[in-house]
């Protein structure tokens, strides 16, 4: 276990008859950020939930730092800070009233409280607020105050259950930086619904889709795994459907207005090259061309046609 904080082993769980999650395997580094990737109901709260002792698992093990968050939740639960989908904010306090607070459910002694609070503070930007009512901070501080709270004992493994949602998008960016900061010296992990979200932040990925894992490896990997087969094109001059589909390796053709147009194809992203030197040749007049990311529908669908992706 040098490696990794915690040890999910065939990990399923269900409700009332239907399972939520089957047998989900997966290791949390001790630095850096792991993503829980899935579509909505695909199991991810509920993972979250039992890697911190929120619920219990109907089998399978998660281990914290080797310690079994069943058989000794007290002990496994100092390691961890977690961030549930709603923050457990108590709007009328101010953020300093709320810290408090939230060092003393963690036990911390009283005499370490204040420098604790302040260090959570600073990691998280929001000394200025120090005195402010959590009810009159924007979306995003009261996450930031919600990460606080998460970080306030110091723990080895942070939880943020999908940390960015209903943020904008400077707020998301700002949080974004904050998570990555925060897992400079220890595990996080996160759960989201947005394939960009994980792109952006995580170094890992681990994801699940009808409660089963269909992927899990680097970002890199993941990255490499998922190939475009689509590119977008603007052309002031196209030429004609025929004309684009006798270029070798193109498979389909798709005008979306009279100049944009989606090309598939079945070979590798080169074919960006061939496309620009026929334009050339020919007098297409190409303004634009952009290699298309798969949508994570698509990548699900694609993943879930081929045996299930663990480690290379
Ligand atoms: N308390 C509960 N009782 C019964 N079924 C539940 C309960 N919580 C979740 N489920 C079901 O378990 C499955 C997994 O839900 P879960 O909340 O873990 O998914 P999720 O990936 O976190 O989704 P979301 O992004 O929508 O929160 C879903 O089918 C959901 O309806």
């Amino acid at each position: 276990m040098e490696n990794s904080i915690a040890k999910i082993q065939n990990l399923s769980h269900r409700y009332s008859k239907d399972w939520a999650i089957k047998d989900i395997n997966f290791e949390i580094k001790n630095r850096g950020i792991l993503g829980l990737l899935g579509s909505n109901g695909a199991g991810k709260s509920t993972t979250m939930n039992i890697l911190c002792g929120v619920i219990n698992q109907t089998e399978g093990t998660a281990l914290i730092d080797g310690i079994d968050i069943r058989e000794n939740p007290v002990e496994a639960k100092k390691l961890i800070g977690f961030l549930p989908q709603k923050a457990p904010l108590h709007f009328e306090l101010t953020v300093d009233e709320y810290l408090i607070h939230c060092a003393h459910m963690r036990s911390i002694p009283s005499k370490n409280i204040k420098e604790a609070v302040e260090i959570a503070k600073n990691k998280c930007g929001i000394t200025h607020f120090s005195k402010r009512v959590l009810k009159n901070l924007s979306g995003g501080y009261q996450q930031r105050v919600g990460i606080a709270q998460a970080i306030i004992h110091n723990p080895k493994l942070v939880v943020l259950d999908e940390p960015t949602n209903g943020l904008d998008p400077n707020q998301i960016t700002e949080v974004r930086g904050l998570i990555k900061n925060i897992a400079e010296d220890r595990a996080v992990i996160l759960s989201t619904h947005i394939l960009s979200e994980v792109q952006a932040t995580c170094d890992t990925i681990v994801m699940i889709e009808h409660g089963e894992t269909v992927f899990q490896d680097s970002m890199d990997a993941f990255n490499n795994y998922i190939k475009p087969d689509t590119v977008l094109v603007t052309m002031e001059n196209p030429p004609s459907v025929e004309a684009l589909m006798k270029i070798e390796g193109i498979t389909d053709v798709q005008f979306l207005t009279a100049n944009s147009i989606r090309l598939t194809f079945s070979v590798g992203p080169e074919i960006t090259k061939t496309i620009i030197k026929l334009s050339l040749e020919n007098g297409w007049e190409l303004s634009e061309i952009q290699l298309e990311k798969s949508s994570l529908d698509a990548i699900f669908a694609q993943l879930s046609k081929k045996q299930n992706y663990v480690n290379g």
